[in-house]
């Protein structure tokens, strides 16, 4: 972890020399007004903040290589002791929190209110996990005769995680905290667009007394995450990102015979009946499409309004969202930050100008929002948008736009939405607003979602499973069932008896 060129300290990044690697700033420096801001001078709306050198087969194969040599340690200590380690960890990202935050509103552009949170949610997986690596154990069966058999959890090896943009930390907090806690090592590649924080938490895993090499970090895009899928000591690749990425990561993890988890994205439905909550449900819709400048895979973009209460939805939701402070990321005042880069926020405004065409109408926001501060003039800012008049059909109801866009559509019974609501490739998250219990778990039962959120959107405890049906992908981060997709089950079968042989 100390020296090779690929592990590179967020504070020395202007001293790289340049690459084809571009970490593209979207953030800002400073505000003017409240004095919680922290400037970071050399952050610039649009500047480029560092170049990378992408790590190439030399640097990959020694990453994968170190983390063997420290697996084979890491894999003999009992859950006890890795637990300790991680528990340090957490500690440690407990105690930079805010720093932390801070670099990751720099890689991403999301608010600081929002970093802090997803570095909370970071350092409580760990936490989980350490407490769930004592307690894997295997099964002991009683066979005739006294003989018995039993199962142990063995580690797979060395995991790679590839990560997105959106939420880089935790990101790579939800793969390593499991693969680690299961006695596995893990070589991680974050996206170009965000390499900064992943960098810091490889450095709070070695001050905690993880054995150096654990947790890699190489840095790259399409090429480094290919090298790393084809790489044969690898034994999991687990991904987050696109689809069609996902597509290929399963191809080439196929080639080696090897486990992978996939996180792709989705086009979620939110279904509010009439008998709900009403302030919830906005609430809830908010939620539901406007973290993260709304790229969020979960995001329940495709939000259902039974048709009696759709006026007084959308007045709220409308009034509501152009409420949202969009504006310096590094603002605690600020609920919206900046998108990742200048081509990505072409492509959200594309979808708009395609769903006017198309017939929709723009409620509110929807355009390239310059704030007043002139220094954040240059950001990649979009005023967060709710779209009406929308159907099935159309473009932006049917693929994922991973920006500030909501489609609302009304509908009249339940039957109809439900149709509505699973015709689509995806299956990533869903939710239903309503008072009325039998029907809030019918609607769940017939989703076809990895997770259904009843009278909420967008809440990620640790604690539970996370993950897709269909083209959204399959494995699970987070909750207990994840260490299943981090380690293999032995069975071991003991003779007590004389062999009984057939020959
Ligand atoms: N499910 C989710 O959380 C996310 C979904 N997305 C979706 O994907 C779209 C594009 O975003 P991208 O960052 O370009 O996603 P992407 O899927 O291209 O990239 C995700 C990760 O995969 C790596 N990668 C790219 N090509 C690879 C290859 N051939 N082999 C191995 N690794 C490879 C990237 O460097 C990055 O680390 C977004 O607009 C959004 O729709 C993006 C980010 C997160
Ligand atoms: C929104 N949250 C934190 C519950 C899940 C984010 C998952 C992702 O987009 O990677």
């Amino acid at each position: 972890l100390n020296d090779p060129p690929y592990l590179t300290s967020p504070l020395n990044l202007q001293s790289l020399t340049s690459g084809n690697m571009v970490c593209s700033q979207t953030a800002l420096p400073s505000c003017n007004v409240f004095n919680t801001c922290t400037p970071l001078s050399v952050l610039f709306p649009g500047r480029v903040l560092c170049d990378m050198i992408p790590c190439g087969e030399e640097e990959v194969d020694e990453a994968i290589k170190s983390a063997h040599s420290a697996y084979l340690k890491w894999s003999k200590l009992s859950g006890m002791e890795r637990a300790r380690i991680m528990l340090e960890a957490a500690r440690i990202i407990r105690e930079r929190r805010d720093e932390i935050a801070r670099a990751e509103v720099a890689n991403n552009g999301k608010s600081i209110t929002e970093a802090q949170v997803d570095i909370d949610v970071a350092w409580q997986c760990i936490e989980y996990y350490a407490g769930i690596a004592p307690t894997l154990s295997g099964q002991h069966i009683q066979l005739p005769g006294g003989s018995f058999a039993y199962t142990r959890r063995e580690p797979l090896g060395v995991c790679v995680g590839i990560g997105a943009w959106n939420y880089p930390f935790q990101i790579a907090a939800w793969k390593s905290a499991p693969a680690m806690a299961c006695g596995n090592a893990m070589v991680f590649k974050p996206s170009p667009m965000t390499p900064v924080t992943v960098v810091m938490l490889a450095e709070i895993y070695k001050e905690a007394g993880v054995p150096d090499g654990l947790f890699n970090v190489v840095q790259g895009g399409a090429e480094t995450g290919g090298l790393l899928c084809h790489h044969p000591m690898v034994a999991k690749v687990s991904f987050t990102g696109s689809v069609p990425t996902g597509k290929k990561v399963m191809e080439m993890a196929a080639k080696g015979v090897k486990q992978v988890t996939l996180e792709l994205g989705g086009k979620s439905p939110l279904i509010i009946f009439k008998d709900c909550e009403l302030e919830n449900a906005i609430k809830g819709a908010l939620m539901a499409n406007f973290l993260t400048q709304g790229e969020v895979c979960c995001n329940g973009t495709r939000v259902f309004v039974q048709r009696e209460i759709m006026p007084q939805f959308l007045e709220e939701v409308v009034k509501r969202t152009k409420a949202i402070a969009v504006g310096d990321p590094m603002c605690e005042e600020t609920r919206m930050g900046a998108l990742i880069r200048k081509p990505h926020m072409e492509k959200v405004l594309g979808f708009i100008k395609q769903a006017k065409e198309q017939g929709a109408k723009v409620l509110c926001g929807g355009e390239r929002f310059v704030p007043s501060d002139p220094k954040l003039k240059d950001g990649y800012f979009v005023s967060p948008c709710v779209l009406d008049n929308c159907r099935d059909d159309m473009t932006c109801v049917k693929e994922e736009i991973f920006g500030p866009v909501m489609s609302v559509l009304p509908f009249d019974t339940e039957d109809e939405v439900l149709q509505r609501a699973n015709n689509t490739t995806f299956g990533l998250a869903s939710g239903v607003f309503t008072r009325d219990i039998a029907r809030a778990h019918r609607v769940a039962e017939n989703l076809q979602a990895g997770t259904c959120y009843i009278n909420n959107y967008n809440v990620g405890p640790v604690e539970v499973p996370f993950g897709g049906y269909k083209m959204s992908g399959f494995g699970r981060e987070n909750g207990q069932v994840t260490t299943e997709y981090y380690s293999q089950l032995k069975t071991v079968v003991v003779e007590m008896g004389d062999v009984e042989s057939l020959f």
